[in-house]
């Protein structure tokens, strides 16, 4: 079951899904091609069969293009403030912390799995300004088997970023952003890339002029992708209007720092002409509708962005949004952009209220959190087809303790998907592969 196109779902029923050595699916073979049952008989003997079961779906796993992995022992708390408070307050005293590399490598162990086990084969991490900690996590992912795109933060404006959490001076962020590069790059059997450097500025009221330039410069040499937070809320936007007199989108652009792989985090703040811009380089929009509740003050024009031609997939903005599920996150999207369609003040007319238009469905979100996200990264992922890698998962519709509820009676595999899409949940997600490699596997 997927989406190999925005709003178009495509379930076939018996087909082989056949995988090759490098990991990358070589084809698929539907139940009426003429070699099936030779394909089938074939894997069989070579004891390469894997057969689903009745109940079980097989789907691409999931893209989640914004998680901060520091801050997983956060998730779930200290949600009540404004953004600029929260950083200061409680994110940024919790990050400092991974100077300690024991306390980095715990909270990264178990980040790394209860993402896996919640079938995100692909995550877009952040991780702090700490060189060590940076490369500890790149570690962990490679160990664990996650696709994984990893920044060390740069923080190198002491303005905002404080004495006890930032980079020493802008040549040392610049100097440790490339060591972390050059580190991601040397991983013992990463020739088949699960690691992916990011070049990472946290975000523009954080970095100086001269770091964002030399992070641009260093994205050109490279052709790392690139990562920060773009007109997330109404402080931070007007924050970056008021020191670069441009909005985040322009004020990045003139710094280097828009390519086909960036990923914009938020971006709810966007003008047509930031749009035009964005799409004009292919960059993309990492949309984390949860997260955006708490922090940014409006709801991200998605519909008017993907009709703009922008790139867009989901994050987690983890922990900024408190939950860990892309599944989740996909139903807020849902329900976000009804929200903005609608409006959301009862005392307005109906009329004048939202925004009409702006809705998606769930096969369009769907769509953002699996091949949307893949385009966003400009890697071969999100989708079950030749020359893509085979990411993927098992849902079990018949899990114990699941309110995924499936009812024969009423249900054609249209609404299986449906019911997948909105209602399970980790103890759905049977089995989990990156890359063909099996990391998740309940039997
Ligand atoms: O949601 C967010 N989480 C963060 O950690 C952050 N840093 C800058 N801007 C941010 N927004």
């Amino acid at each position: 079951m997927q989406t190999p196109e925005r709003g178009l779902v495509e379930i076939l029923e018996d087909a082989l899904v056949v995988v090759a050595e490098d990991g990358l699916i070589a084809e698929i073979v539907t139940a009426d091609d003429p070699r099936h049952e030779g394909v089938e008989a074939e894997a069989r003997a070579a004891g390469r069969l894997e057969v689903l079961g009745e109940g079980r779906y097989l789907l691409p796993g999931f893209v989640d293009l914004h998680i901060h992995a520091p801050q997983w022992p956060q998730l779930g708390k200290a949600l009540h403030l404004p953004l600029e408070d929260w950083l200061q307050q409680y994110t940024f005293p919790l990050e400092a912390r991974y100077a300690d590399l024991a306390f980095a490598n715990a909270a990264y162990r178990s980040l790394v799995d209860a993402l896996l086990a919640n079938g995100t084969t692909t995550a877009v991490y952040y991780a702090t300004v700490h060189l060590e900690a940076t490369k500890a996590l790149a570690d962990i992912c490679q160990a664990k088997g996650q696709r994984a795109l990893i920044g060390k933060v740069v923080m190198d404006d002491p303005a905002l970023s404080p004495d006890f959490y930032r980079d020493l001076s802008t040549d040392q962020a610049i100097a440790d952003t490339a060591a972390f590069i050059d580190y991601a790059n040397g991983l013992a059997g990463n020739g088949t890339r699960l690691v992916y450097p990011t070049i990472t500025p946290r975000f523009i009221p954080t970095c100086t002029d001269a770091g964002l330039k030399a992070l641009g410069d260093l994205a050109a040499a490279t052709g790392a992708h690139v990562q920060t937070h773009c007109s997330e809320s109404d402080w931070e936007h007007g924050f970056v209007l008021e020191r670069t007199g441009r909005t985040d989108t322009r004020a990045l652009e003139a710094f280097g720092l828009m390519t086909r792989r960036t990923v914009l985090a938020h971006a709810n703040f966007i003008c047509d002409d930031d749009m035009d811009a964005i799409h004009a380089c292919g960059a993309g929009v990492a949309h984390c509708p949860l997260s955006n509740h708490y922090f940014s003050n409006a709801v991200f024009p998605l519909r008017r962005a993907l009709e703009k031609g922008v790139h867009v997939g989901l994050g987690t903005d983890i922990s900024g949004g408190h939950d860990a599920s892309i599944f989740s996150n996909i139903r807020h999207a849902v329900a976000s952009s009804r929200a903005l369609a609608d409006g959301v003040d009862a005392s307005l007319p109906a009329d004048s209220r939202g925004r009409p238009g702006s809705a998606v469905d769930f096969t369009e979100a769907f769509w953002l959190a699996t091949a949307g996200g893949g385009i966003v990264l400009d890697l071969p992922i999100g989708l079950l087809a030749p020359g893509y890698f085979f990411d993927a998962m098992v849902i079990d519709t018949h899990a114990a303790d699941s309110d995924l509820v499936v009812w024969p009676e009423l249900d054609g595999l249209d609404d299986v998907f449906q019911r997948i899409v909105y209602s399970s949940g980790r103890q759905n997600v049977r089995k989990v592969w990156v890359a063909g490699r099996a990391v998740v596997d309940k039997g």
